[in-house]
């Protein structure tokens, strides 16, 4: 493919990618795969070049744009130049997508200290979380530097394949951003304690506990099915026993009952805007919505106020959102201590991320990982 068709191919895509953010659609990953799965003749050259320009023009974008073609006009102009197969020709005064960060709606919704720079939206580095000790692994993983914060993370640069490296296929390595890996971290876990994974997903922090605390009995609960069914594959190639267990909505407390005042830790890693993965995912900007945002503050309370009676006497609840909103971190906590008076706030035991209310707040520009609010709860003696 010429530069030129390939930045044609990049414009159908956008498209594509824009109808189906405005219509809560597949993925921009999964309608690049489609994209190419009718057109055989694209090479994996090719194949990677529309995909950066998919990608690139998406990063420019806070707001979603109107065409795809206003979409890749300011970050590759040069390539509309009428050339056979190629997009038309550009005018001068041709409408094309502004730059931006943060979706204007938002802006008064992110925390204080969530620094506006293009740090939100920069490629992210590939960061592992290693089989304590990490040292070890540094040899085998040559481009690989220890991470600041976590004593688990190792940091690669971004785009490293790594799901056919020896180390992963070992189990002796996790995908895992080190923000998580600090999440995990301030559960404090420790071998014999029961700790329930509230909101666990495909097991990325549970895993992280079993690593940590291999003595633990550790309970993964999640309302999806597909999610949930990720762990146990991960688990075993991690060498790691995790019960799982499936909610069902709205009796999610039924299924819990039996750990009523049980548990030594739960951690809440509640469904929340993504604002803090805008690096990995910078079409997240395009598909929140205003409304989307109130469902999911709703949704925080309601796994907050499941969680609260499954702890025992002196036990702790960790609260996590991968967010840079005040009210999805800072204004949940508040509003979760007010409601809940046997709780008191207390030190996440980390020290990286700044303090945000009652919890801290890390973000891509200060601390090099993800965007995450983060706060512990104890229940008074
Ligand atoms: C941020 S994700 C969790 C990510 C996961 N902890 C990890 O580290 O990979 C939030 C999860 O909460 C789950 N969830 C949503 N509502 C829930 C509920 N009422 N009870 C339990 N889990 C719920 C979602 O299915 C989703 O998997």
């Amino acid at each position: 493919m010429t530069p030129a068709a390939r930045a044609q191919a990049a414009i159908e895509i956008l498209d594509e990618v824009i109808a189906s953010a405005r219509s809560d659609g597949p993925p921009a990953d999964a309608i690049v795969t489609a994209y190419f799965k009718t057109r055989r003749y694209a090479g994996s050259k090719d194949r990677r070049a529309v995909r950066e320009l998919v990608f690139q023009a998406v990063r420019h974008s806070a707001e979603v744009p109107a065409t795809g073609r206003a979409a890749l006009l300011p970050i590759a102009r040069e390539l509309f130049d009428g050339s056979p197969h190629g997009p038309a020709s550009a005018a001068s005064e041709e409408p094309e997508a502004k730059p931006g960060i943060v979706p204007a709606w938002l802006l008064p919704e992110l925390s204080p200290l969530a620094e506006v720079t293009s740090a939100l939206v920069e490629r992210a580095p590939l960061d592992l979380r290693a089989k304590p000790p990490r040292e070890p692994l540094l040899p085998a993983l040559p481009d690989a530097e220890p991470t600041p914060h976590s004593p688990w993370g190792l940091r690669l640069p971004p785009d490293t394949r790594i799901s056919d490296h020896p180390a992963y296929l070992e189990g002796r390595v996790e995908v895992q951003d080190e923000g998580s890996q600090l999440i995990a971290l301030a559960c404090a876990p420790i071998a014999g304690q029961r700790l329930v994974d509230l909101c666990a997903g495909a097991g990325g922090k549970s895993l992280a506990l079993a690593a940590a605390a291999p003595g633990a009995q550790i309970i993964a609960c999640d309302i999806s099915l597909p999610r949930l069914r990720q762990l146990g594959p991960r688990a075993e190639r991690a060498g790691a026993t995790i019960a799982t267990r499936l909610l069902d909505p709205p009796r999610e407390a039924d299924g819990l009952a039996d750990l009523a005042g049980s548990a030594d830790v739960v951690l809440v890693d509640a469904p929340c805007s993504g604002s803090g993965t805008w690096r990995r995912n910078p079409e997240g900007r395009w598909r929140l919505t205003p409304e989307r945002l109130e469902r999911l503050l709703g949704t925080q309370r309601r796994v907050l106020d499941l969680a609260a009676p499954l702890v025992k006497p002196g036990g702790r609840l960790v609260y996590a959102v991968c967010s840079l909103l005040a009210r999805e971190g800072a204004g949940q906590s508040a509003e979760f201590l007010s409601r809940h008076s046997s709780f008191e706030a207390e030190d996440t035991g980390i020290a990286a991320g700044r303090c945000d209310g009652v919890g801290r707040l890390l973000t891509p520009a200060h601390d090099g990982t993800d965007g995450f609010f983060m706060a512990r709860f104890r229940v008074r003696p």
